[in-house]
């Protein structure tokens, strides 16, 4: 595992780009594409921000959702609907719509979760019978949640589905699904993007004092993890 403690948002911002340019890099000459899935929340802005100052082939990628809440793409807790309107557009990034594979409206949050799956199973190739993300972009929350994993919720024990179902998310909207453990710890890369003064009692629990908590348990079981963590987060951290 790196972490690495940048002095403020910016930095953290060219970190992150930096490591997706890299990682994007080495997935388009190695398999001539590039499987990423992106989280919302706090994460989100450091996307929009990073993603148009790095140097990529963007026709090579598709992008996923690491978590989604289950909202029409126009609420304002869509992830997909803030792409949408903040990257998603053609002055901004080279990406187009089409390359992103947003989760299917109108459906329960059990089949919202299987659709979402059989496209993993259309464009995600297997490793050990799971799919192999490139590199997946997360972000944690206050508690030490990540995608929609939340401490001490049933979800953290789920080994069959390779996306879930939540209809009972303590973060509100309540009705999500998410990637499931053994899917992102099949990941290439996980990254964290974590900054705030806020984080940072959670930032100590899972990097210092390792407490079990949906975060702690990313763990990539071939893959690299990466932290990047902004000071005021790290505070705790006596690094
Ligand atoms: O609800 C969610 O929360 C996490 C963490 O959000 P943050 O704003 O505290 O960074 C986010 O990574 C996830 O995608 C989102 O659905």
């Amino acid at each position: 595992m790196s972490i690495k403690v940048v002095d403020n948002k910016d930095s953290l911002i060219t970190d992150l780009a930096k490591l997706i340019e890299t990682t994007a890099k080495e997935s388009i000459c190695e398999r001539g594409f590039f499987n990423v899935g992106v989280s919302g929340g706090s994460l989100a802005p450091f996307l929009v921000s990073g993603l148009p100052k790095i140097q990529t082939d963007f026709s090579k990628w598709r992008v996923f959702f690491c978590d989604e809440r289950i909202v029409s793409y126009d609420n304002t807790d869509s992830t997909y609907g803030l792409y949408l309107q903040k990257l998603i557009v053609p002055e901004v990034v080279a990406l187009k719509q089409e390359q992103f594979i947003p989760i299917k409206l109108g459906l329960t949050p059990e089949e919202t979760a299987q659709a979402y799956e059989e496209e993993l199973r259309k464009y995600v190739p297997l490793n050990n019978s799971l799919p192999q993300f490139d590199l997946l972009l997360l972000g944690m929350g206050p508690d030490g949640h990540t995608c929609s994993l939340f401490p001490g919720h049933d979800l953290l024990q789920e080994t069959r589905k390779w996306v879930a179902p939540i209809k009972d998310s303590p973060k509100p909207p309540p009705e999500r699904v998410t990637l499931t453990l053994p899917v992102v710890n099949n990941a290439r890369v996980c990254a964290f993007a974590v900054a705030g003064i806020e984080k940072s009692d959670i930032i100590k629990k899972i990097l210092l004092d390792k407490e079990d908590l949906p975060a702690t348990r990313v763990q990539p079981s071939s893959g690299k993890l990466y932290w990047i963590v902004e000071k005021d987060a790290a505070s705790k951290l006596n690094m």
